[in-house]
């Protein structure tokens, strides 16, 4: 939990860092947000069920469509643009035999109503705010970026329908996940020909925007985009966390532009965390659509590479004092004095039972308390408490006005 705590207290201070607003929303939605017909995981892993008012229902299995249905909600109420962050849980249903966690926490950072990549690189820049700050550094960390434009490009070009544009993304996202040949063949069921599979293949290896270039030509907007991101993130000062890798799709459907995601350059652990933009969302919830971009940042990864570089915080648990009296009527005492040290703010552990010295000394030490305060009925005669500084061993009385 201290190690969540201090995660999570660096995701909230980038976030105001950068100006963004603490939303929330309900870990229970209507499980239609998030049915979605792209044959993504994480529509099969949905943890849904039926409450008892005979509504289908799922925990979310991340914030992005909650955030959507937010948006629209609040409508003409609030002015553009957004710059809502959250940190919630979100769950998926797998079966226990593989082992994994079916919850986890996932902090999102979301611009809504800017159209252009500034927005996108605004969130990059972000994401490396908070990775310096916890001590991952660029030759730790790199991000590769692309643009579904570019499959959208090629996916013209050969004319394959608009509405399997979603659908696509998502098989071509298990690239080095799943053989090459399930690839094309889940692509050939999508009715793609197999020209447009191989083209589509051939342009995913690309790793340059001058190979992109001389593939795409010069005026397509994927790359005009893509170098003015590059352009940005050398103004921000962060060119070397960053690589065009056309492969780069991520796993959700509903990104339309800029696609991103962390990953290790050791290679060992799966992506850190990920983004891009998603203009068409509202508009599947009924809205009207609204330029957005955002990205998920999970809880377990980053713990793992912290792990593999040595760079897990030592989070011992703190307090300032340990109160005790040294027999039971003498408890109230002890209680008073606890109460006077609160009330100027300082922290107290208050020994609650009558226990022996021995007892308080290791309780002190595990809790790693700096001051042990006995109320004794000698001292107590005559208003005073002992003070013992545990780390020094120094020990003095005291009138228990004076103590602070
Ligand atoms: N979407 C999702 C939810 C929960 C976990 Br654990 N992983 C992914």
């Amino acid at each position: 939990m201290r190690l969540r705590n201090w995660l999570f207290q660096n995701f909230r201070e980038v976030s105001q860092l950068y100006g963004f607003e603490e939303i929330d929303f309900p870990v229970l939605e209507s499980e239609a947000l998030f049915i979605r017909k792209a044959g993504e995981e994480i529509r099969d892993q949905l943890y849904c069920f039926e409450d008892r008012g005979n509504r289908r229902v799922a925990l979310r299995p991340e914030l992005t469509p909650s955030l959507a249905r937010l948006v629209i909600q609040k409508g003409k109420s609030v002015s553009l643009p957004l710059k809502w962050f959250a940190i919630g849980q979100c769950w998926r249903y797998e079966r226990m035999t593989r082992g994994r966690r079916r919850e986890h926490y996932q902090w999102n950072m979301d611009i809504i109503g800017v159209p252009n990549v500034t927005a996108e690189a605004e969130l990059i820049s972000s994401i490396i705010t908070f990775f310096k700050r916890i001590g991952i550094t660029s030759s730790d960390v790199g991000f590769k970026v692309s643009s579904r434009k570019v499959l959208q490009e090629v996916l013209k070009r050969y004319s394959v329908p608009e509405n399997l544009f979603g659908r696509v993304c998502v098989i071509i996202d298990k690239l080095e996940k799943i053989p090459i040949d399930d690839i094309k063949k889940e692509l050939r069921s999508a009715e793609l020909s197999e020209e447009a599979v191989e083209e589509l293949l051939q342009i995913l290896s690309v790793k340059s925007l001058d190979k992109l270039e001389e593939k795409l030509g010069a005026s397509v907007e994927a790359l005009t985009e893509l170098k003015q991101l590059f352009s940005l993130a050398e103004k921000y000062g962060y060119s070397e966390w960053i690589q065009f890798d056309a492969s780069i799709v991520r796993g959700l459907a509903y990104y339309t532009g800029i696609v991103f995601e962390g990953f290790d350059r050791e290679g060992k652990l799966r992506a850190i965390c990920g983004g891009g933009r998603y203009d068409r969302l509202l508009s599947t919830f009924g809205g009207d659509d609204l330029p957005a971009c955002g990205f998920g940042f999970g809880d377990a990864v980053i713990i793992e590479l912290l792990k593999e570089r040595g760079l897990v915080p030592e989070l011992s648990p703190q307090v300032e004092n340990i109160v005790c009296s040294l027999d039971s009527d003498l408890q109230g005492g002890a209680s008073l004095v606890a109460a006077r040290l609160r009330e100027k703010g300082k922290t107290v552990d208050l020994v609650l039972e009558n226990k022996p010295l021995k007892w308080v000394f290791k309780r002190a030490a595990r809790i790693n308390a700096q001051r042990l305060i006995i109320v004794g009925s000698a001292e107590w005669q005559k208003g005073m408490v002992r003070v013992k500084i545990l780390s020094s061993g120094e020990q003095y009385e005291i009138k228990v006005d004076e103590l602070e």
